[in-house]
């Protein structure tokens, strides 16, 4: 599986934490890191977000995992990029249910509200879990899927 990680400068550290994980895992083959960097690259969380997301929808990386103070912002801008869902999930299940029913692709973290052990113990259920297409919630992601191809609000 091939991720990518972001983060703005409330986030940098946990998105470190939690790229150096992925590293390691097994399952991971490849980590690209759009940034920042460090603190210093005061970057809106927007363009953070957008630029993890549009990996995704270039095909370039499988998921992503984003971080800011509190998870909103990135989800919010990830969600903007077509074919991309993204959300905020600072608990075991919401997680699994991201992947399992709503087929996201991206698991978004709070800094400033999850501590690294947790975040990370989270991302690596997260890995494991795999949408099925021919589950009972595939026709509902496929509404929205179907609403952002016919063009949103046309
Ligand atoms: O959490 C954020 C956006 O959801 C970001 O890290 C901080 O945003 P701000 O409160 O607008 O500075």
């Amino acid at each position: 599986m091939r991720l990518v990680v972001a983060a703005d400068d409330a986030g940098v550290g946990l998105k470190n934490e939690v790229r150096d994980l992925l590293a390691t895992d097994e399952r991971v083959t490849d980590v690209i890191d759009v940034g920042v960097a460090g603190p210093d690259d005061t970057r809106a969380y927007p363009v953070l977000g957008l630029a993890a997301a549009e990996k995704i929808a270039a095909g370039e990386a499988d998921r992503g995992v984003l971080v800011c103070g509190t998870g909103i912002g990135v989800a919010i801008a990830a969600n903007k990029v077509p074919g991309v869902r993204a959300t905020v999930a600072h608990d075991s299940y919401s997680a699994e249910r991201s992947v399992k029913s709503n087929d996201c692709q991206v698991i978004t973290f709070g800094a400033r509200v999850i501590g690294p052990e947790l975040a990370k113990r989270i991302v690596t259920e997260w890995l494991g879990y795999t949408f099925d297409p021919a589950s009972a919630s595939a026709a509902k992601v496929a509404h929205i899927t179907d609403y952002e191809q016919a063009g949103a609000g046309t």
